[in-house]
């Protein structure tokens, strides 16, 4: 797992580093300049390069830099886009040292003349929008087609909501300190810092931020049981699929098998009896008529839900009353029981705030923007600019585990921690891409996992079954099924791994 920062964060585990523990300044500076030395020297064409400065320390970084390529022989200028009046401490000393040094400065920049270009204008202490000449010599970077490697972060990236401020410089790479940054990581920053290196400078020890899950989470996949059987690895209910929309039901159930449990049952319209049947013979089914009355449909349900370890309810569900009937007798009766709640049955919960009172910790919400703002009351762009904020003023009416599915999908466990996703791909904005999410979410919780680590672990393996389609079918052309393969060879890998 790695910890993922916003700017604020940062400097303060600067300053601790620097104060607490005595590690001076100049010495985390040079590390960042070494690194960023070393990616140049990897990735980037050095016929000749031009360092961008700043007046701070991300300046400071750039101008260090400068003398390590000089110093090694590589021709390089420097270019001051800052002002001396606004030099910080480190800054003085590593422009005197690149003067002593001799290392070129320009006054001028004849972008032509440049194979590689090093961003060095602002960094996590960029504070407001760029304008006048600093946007302008963004522009003018970003029009010269030269490639750029951003020190730290992308100059114009906001650090903590990764919002271009006014303009940003795009960079093919970006060599950042000690933690990725929060900016970074979500979109549009993300793509603005192109490929992301995370360098070990000697900064340590955040405990605050967003987690986010690497590839040394595979240890988080249940164990299999050797002696086990099919009860032990569980049993998922999948309440989904309405007339017409028998699809959602087959992507969600086929998940869950798929993921590891031992035995699913679809509940679903009797319309929708012998596609699946025939689809999805692994499944069991059970069947509900239009034409029963509430308490006929509430004793199927409960009687499906005596059989299940977990319940996922809600794709293609519909929001018809059957299906909030349907709903109501889940929460009512569900005896503790682990819950996901998807789709349409998100669209009725919504609309039911005694239901949601009844969600705690084991009820799993996993809306999409549309679904969450209709839950959380407020705008997509509420909760695009503050995520975290409506997520936790959510929580205070509906105390579940929340799975806020966007380009980065945000998930909140019970205990208030945060998540950010960092796989998958635009090929996952395909029809049956979230049913596949639910069961894969049912799937690990029926084989014992909790909640807090299901949620999470589920969008990670949801995202990297996305790349492995996208690798296969391309982003463009890629289906919920190729999600479904993707998933089945993710699985094996990991099992592999373990
Ligand atoms: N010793 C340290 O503190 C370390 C700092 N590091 C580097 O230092 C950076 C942070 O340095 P700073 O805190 O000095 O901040 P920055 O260098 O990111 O920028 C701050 C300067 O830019 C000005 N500024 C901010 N927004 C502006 C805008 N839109 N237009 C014009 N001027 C603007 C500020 O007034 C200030 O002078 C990190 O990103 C990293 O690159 C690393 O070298 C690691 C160690
Ligand atoms: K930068």
């Amino acid at each position: 797992m790695q910890i993922l920062v916003t700017g604020k964060q940062m400097k303060q585990l600067d300053q601790s580093t620097i104060k607490q523990m005595g590690i001076p300044s100049l010495v985390l500076m040079e590390r960042a300049a070494m690194a960023v030395f070393d990616c140049l020297k990897q990735h980037f064409p050095l016929k000749k390069t031009l360092v961008v400065c700043g007046s701070g320390n991300n300046g400071a970084d750039g101008v260090a830099v400068a003398r390590l390529l000089h110093l090694a022989g590589y021709p390089v200028d420097l270019y001051l886009a800052g002002n001396h009046t606004s030099f910080t401490e480190e800054m003085h000393i590593q422009w005197q040292a690149a003067k002593n040094y001799q290392v070129s400065i320009v006054n001028n920049c004849r972008f032509s003349e440049y194979t590689t270009i090093v961003d060095a204008l602002f960094g996590v202490g960029l504070s407001r929008e760029l304008s006048g000449k600093y946007q302008a010599l963004a522009e003018k970077i970003n029009a010269s087609g030269i490639p750029v490697l951003a020190v730290d972060i992308p100059s114009g990236i906001h650090a903590g909501t990764g919002q271009v401020m006014g303009t940003a410089i795009r960079a093919t790479e970006t060599v950042t300190f000690a933690y990725r940054k929060l900016g970074i990581s979500l979109y549009p920053g993300s793509v603005y810092a192109g490929h992301i290196q995370v360098k070990d400078v000697g900064i340590y020890g955040a405990s605050e931020g967003v987690f986010s899950l690497d590839n040394k989470d595979v240890s988080w996949l249940p164990a299999r049981d050797p002696a086990g059987n099919k009860g032990t690895f569980g049993k998922i209910l999948l309440i989904a699929g309405s007339r017409n929309m028998s699809g959602a039901a087959y992507f969600s159930s086929k998940a869950a098998l798929l993921s590891g449990a031992g035995m699913v049952r679809i509940l679903t319209d009797e319309s929708n009896r012998i596609i699946l049947q025939q689809q999805f013979p692994e499944a069991m089914l059970s069947v509900y008529e239009p034409s029963m009355t509430p308490d006929e449909l509430s004793e199927i349900v409960r009687k499906a839900m005596d059989w299940a370890d977990v319940v996922a309810v809600g794709p293609g569900l519909s929001t018809s009353k059957t299906a909030e009937n349907l709903l109501q007798t889940v929460l009512t009766f569900r005896q503790s029981k682990p819950i996901v709640i998807d789709a349409d049955a998100l669209n009725l919960l919504a609309k039911r705030k005694d239901l949601q009172a009844q969600c705690d910790a084991a009820c799993i919400l996993t809306p999409h923007l549309g679904e969450m703002s209709r839950l959380a009351e407020c705008t997509i762009s509420d909760l695009k600019v503050h995520p975290q904020k409506f997520m936790d003023v959510f929580y205070n009416n509906c105390s579940c585990t929340l799975i806020m599915k966007d380009a980065r999908t945000w998930i909140r466990t019970a205990d208030g921690s945060f998540f950010l996703n960092l796989t998958g791909n635009d090929g996952m904005a395909t029809a049956g891409s979230g049913d596949v999410l639910c069961g894969v979410v049912a799937g690990l919780l029926g084989q014992g996992m909790n909640p807090s680590k299901a949620a999470p672990f589920a969008v990670w393996l949801h995202g990297l079954a996305g790349d492995q389609a996208a690798s296969a079918k391309g982003a463009r052309s890629m289906k919920a099924t190729d999600i479904l393969s993707g998933l089945e060879a993710q699985l094996q890998k990991m099992d592999s791994q373990n």
